[in-house]
């Protein structure tokens, strides 16, 4: 990775707080928000994604981003690409027909849910999160593309909680931009 990309990653790194024992006993939460407080960060952490997603190939025909925090990232990508920002969202919040999975979380159970003819068939499509953890959002994100008809050429996620081993259960390439 080129240097300023780098340096760019260490801002990002010292603007996230950890909160041990959140949300519950046990857990240290990584609060991505401490990069958003800080212009400089934010800016940082927008560069080396947006760098990220550019030099893959094939290009991304769409951006799937994941409730609730993979929306604020997904889309600074999405628009540098010129390509469709499309949603997953945890269950009940979409309107129309659409299709679900259920997940396991690192603390608790969900439902994703992602609109039908959001992704048309033999799109690659790049999904983007803030975190991985166990991996169960991102399997399942993949999961609902894959079942769309879609290809998942990447997961983008900023953080790792590598000791949790999350991206053996994530069923395409994972590209981290720092470890915890
Ligand atoms: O790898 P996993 O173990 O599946 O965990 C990672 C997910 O957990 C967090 O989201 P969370 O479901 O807590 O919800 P939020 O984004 O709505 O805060 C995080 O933003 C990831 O999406
Ligand atoms: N440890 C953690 N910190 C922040 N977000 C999380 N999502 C799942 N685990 C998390």
């Amino acid at each position: 990775m080129p240097a300023n990309l780098e340096e760019k990653i260490n801002i990002v790194k010292a603007a996230i707080t950890s909160h041990p024992d959140f949300p519950k006993k046990g857990v240290i939460f990584r609060d991505i928000f401490g990069a958003l407080l800080q212009p400089a960060a934010f800016a940082a952490l927008r560069d080396v994604l947006v760098a990220h997603a550019r030099q893959l190939s094939p290009r991304p025909d769409a951006v799937v981003a994941l409730d609730a925090r993979g929306f604020l990232f997904g889309p600074l990508i999405a628009l540098e690409l010129g390509v469709p920002l499309v949603p997953v969202r945890k269950r009940g919040k979409l309107p129309g027909a659409v299709r679900s999975v259920q997940y396991q979380l690192e603390y608790g159970q969900d439902t994703f849910e992602m609109q039908d003819g959001s992704i048309s068939k033999g799109q690659n499509v790049l999904i983007v999160d803030d975190l991985l953890a166990t991996g169960g959002t991102m399997s399942a994100a993949c999961q609902l593309v894959s079942e769309a008809g879609g290809t998942v050429l990447g997961c983008l996620v900023i953080i790792e909680l590598a000791e949790l081993g999350g991206r053996q259960k994530v069923p395409a390439p994972v590209t981290t931009l720092l470890e915890f």
